[in-house]
Order: C-alpha cells, then sequence, then structure tokens
C-alpha cells in the first residue's frame, strides 16, 4: 500500500497585491514529496511572485503557506529549509566552485569534514568535480549553473525552487540541461518546482503541470492530460493549438493541425469527422511535410500534409476527425474551469 505523506509545499488561497493590482489570485497548490512541479504561463501571469512567495523573499498580502505541513506564512527565507536557482545563477564571483557550493552548508553550521564530503558529493552529481577550484568566470554558461544547482541541492533542501533555471543558455544547452536537471531531481528524490514560460520544457519535466493566466491556475494535471485535453482556448493556445471552431451540436472544440487531414481531388473522407471546403491560403514548406493554412468561411484553418503539390488559391478539403475534437469551456476570466487537483468550495 502507498504510505501518505505530507506534502512539501501547500499553499491556501495565496493571494499577493501590488499597490492594488492582483499579482497572484487566491492560488491553491499541493507539491507532494519528490514531485517535479512545473508553472507555466505567460510574461506577468504571477509564476515569479508565486515562487518567491514560497521562498519567503516577498510575504502574501492573504492566504496561508504550509511548509512539510507546518504553518511558514511569515517565516523568513533563512528559516525555510529551501535551495533556489535562478536564471541569472547568481553565484559569489570571488569564490572557488566548491566555496559557492560550500556556502549554504557553512551558513547553517555544518562541520568541516561533512561539508568537504558533501561538496563532493554534489560536484560529482554534476559533473564538474575535476572544476572545483575554478572561479565562476573561468566556467561555460551550462556550468555556471551546474553550480549553482549544486549549491541549492547541496544543503539537502525540502524543495529545490527553480525560477526559469535554464532561459540564459542557448537551445542546444538548454535542451541537454532539461535532462541534467531530471536527473539530478530524480537522483536526490528530491521535490522540486520549476518556473517557465516555455511549454516544452514544462512538458519535459514536470511530473504536475500548473497552468497559470493573470494570476489564477486554469488548469493543473500530469503534462500529457493537459496536452491533450486544454481545458479552456487560453490554454489550448499556449500549448500551440491552432485551430478553434464551434462544431455542430458539440460548442467550441480545437483540433491540432496535425490531426486535420488534407484530402485529395475525389478522395473519399474517412468516417467519423465533418468534411469542410475551403481555399488553400499559404503552403510552408517544412522537409518532410507541409503546413497548410486555409480560409473556410470566416476562419482560418491549419493543416499539416505530406501532399506538397498544394498551392495558394487552390479549393481544398479538410477532414475534422471528431475523435480528435477537444472541447473547450469559455475563457470567462471568473469561470474557473475544474482542474485535476483543485476542489470547488460548495457554495
Ligand atoms: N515588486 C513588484 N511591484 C509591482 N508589481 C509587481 C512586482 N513584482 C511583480 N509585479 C507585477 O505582478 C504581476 C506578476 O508578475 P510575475 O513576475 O510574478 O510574473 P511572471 O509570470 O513571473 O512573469 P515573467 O515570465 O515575465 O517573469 C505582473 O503584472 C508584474 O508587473
Amino acid at each position: 500500500m502507498r504510505q501518505m505523506t505530507t506534502p512539501v509545499v501547500q499553499l491556501r488561497a495565496i493571494t499577493r497585491e501590488f499597490s492594488g493590482s492582483v499579482a497572484v489570485d487566491a492560488i491553491d497548490l499541493t507539491v507532494e514529496r519528490g514531485q517535479f512541479t512545473a508553472l507555466l504561463g505567460p510574461s506577468g501571469c504571477g509564476k515569479t511572485t508565486t515562487l518567491r512567495m514560497i521562498a519567503g523573499f516577498l510575504p502574501p498580502s492573504s492566504g496561508t503557506i504550509l511548509l512539510d505541513g507546518e504553518e511558514a506564512t511569515r517565516l523568513p527565507p533563512e528559516r525555510r529549509n529551501i535551495g533556489m536557482v535562478f536564471q541569472s545563477y547568481a553565484l559569489f564571483p570571488h569564490l572557488t566552485v566548491e566555496k559557492n557550493v560550500a556556502f549554504g552548508l557553512r551558513m547553517r553550521g555544518v562541520p568541516a569534514a561533512e561539508i568537504r564530503t558533501r561538496v563532493g558529493e554534489v560536484l560529482e552529481l554534476v559533473g564538474l568535480a575535476h572544476l572545483a577550484r575554478r572561479k565562476p568566470k573561468e566556467l561555460s554558461g551550462g556550468q555556471q549553473q551546474r553550480v549553482a544547482l549544486a549549491r541549492a541541492v547541496a544543503i539537502r533542501p525540502s524543495v529545490l525552487l527553480l525560477d526559469e533555471p535554464l532561459s540564459n543558455l542557448d537551445a542546444r544547452l538548454r535542451v541537454q540541461m532539461r535532462q541534467e536537471l531530471l536527473r539530478v531531481q530524480r537522483e536526490t528524490g528530491l521535490t522540486a518546482i520549476l518556473v517557465t514560460h516555455d511549454q516544452e520544457e514544462a512538458l519535459e519535466l514536470a511530473d504536475s503541470m500548473v497552468i497559470l493566466d493573470r494570476g489564477r491556475i486554469v488548469q493543473q494535471g500530469p503534462p500529457r492530460e493537459v496536452f491533450r485535453a486544454p481545458a479552456t482556448r487560453f490554454v489550448a493556445e499556449f500549448l500551440g493549438y491552432e485551430n478553434f471552431l464551434d462544431l455542430p451540436g458539440r460548442g467550441p472544440i480545437t483540433i491540432r493541425p496535425e490531426h486535420v487531414g488534407v484530402l485529395a481531388p475525389g478522395q473519399k473522407p474517412p468516417p467519423g469527422g465533418e468534411v469542410v471546403e475551403g481555399t488553400v491560403a499559404a503552403v510552408r514548406f517544412r522537409g518532410t511535410d507541409v503546413a497548410v493554412t486555409a480560409t473556410v468561411g470566416d476562419r482560418v484553418l491549419h493543416a499539416i500534409s505530406t501532399d506538397d503539390t498544394l498551392r495558394a488559391g487552390e479549393p481544398v478539403r479538410l477532414h475534422l476527425p471528431l475523435a480528435r475534437a477537444v472541447p473547450l469551456a469559455g475563457d470567462d476570466g471568473d469561470a474557473r474551469p475544474a482542474t485535476s487537483k483543485q476542489q470547488e468550495c460548495p457554495a
């Protein structure tokens, strides 16, 4: 039987206002031990503000924060057992790698011999043992971020807070470092909360993805679940869905371009779907396939096809398989679509 443990982080109706405007609006969030949670959303949706409140850098305007089951709403950062990694690395430039990593342990009064062992272990963990005597400026961006990660992990925090940690790295390194981050989190069994605006990063790393819009959680769940069934148009657009339409008897739906079929002239459509007729507006060659934009009445639909004989201005028939249509709830500012974790209070 699975053992019940206390969640590492619990936010209850956490709100933060800045001179009258609400940055974080009554968020409820539970993060279980060992879980990798990603807070995802567009710029200004309240991700960093939420993380700073968990870290204790910013007091909430109202609401409660529990860490390891204990009330921590007003606890100063140094009394929270939290490790942080920032986009800017925030290393001490005058200290060597090993001294940077040892810093938090010294502050906590860990004995010198144990510091040496633990610094050695975490540098090994992030693959930097051979660079222990270097200064940060003698390291690449990726290496500096590993030092920052080692420093945060060394204190054995209850929760590791990661604020856009990979954003400063170039695209290729960012993808490599994602795997590195995941490996370190899995090997240490640490609970992690990642703030990102990069949906791919969240999909790849998170056990639980929390999507924020204007300070509220609009959807939460395992990445596969959220990606396959975005609850609202906002979430769908954020995750790259492009086709939004009303189907007779079904209401608003979305469907991914790769699921829209482009029918060849005279081709009988597969069963179970709607066929719409329109005009090709644009065709973008992408190597193995083409991205087709078509106008259908006053709508624009997007499809992916392997037929690269399609040309702008030609008529086209598109097949929308109903099995792939994702029903959407409205984006009404006050409507809170059901999430897998959120509980509605009885009226
Ligand atoms: N110290 C502050 N004073 C006033 N307003 C603030 C402050 N910090 C954040 N805000 C506002 O609160 C809102 C949420 O900001 P926050 O930084 O949490 O968003 P974010 O989702 O992390 O955005 P980004 O991805 O751009 O970092 C924004 O409208 C921002 O302007």
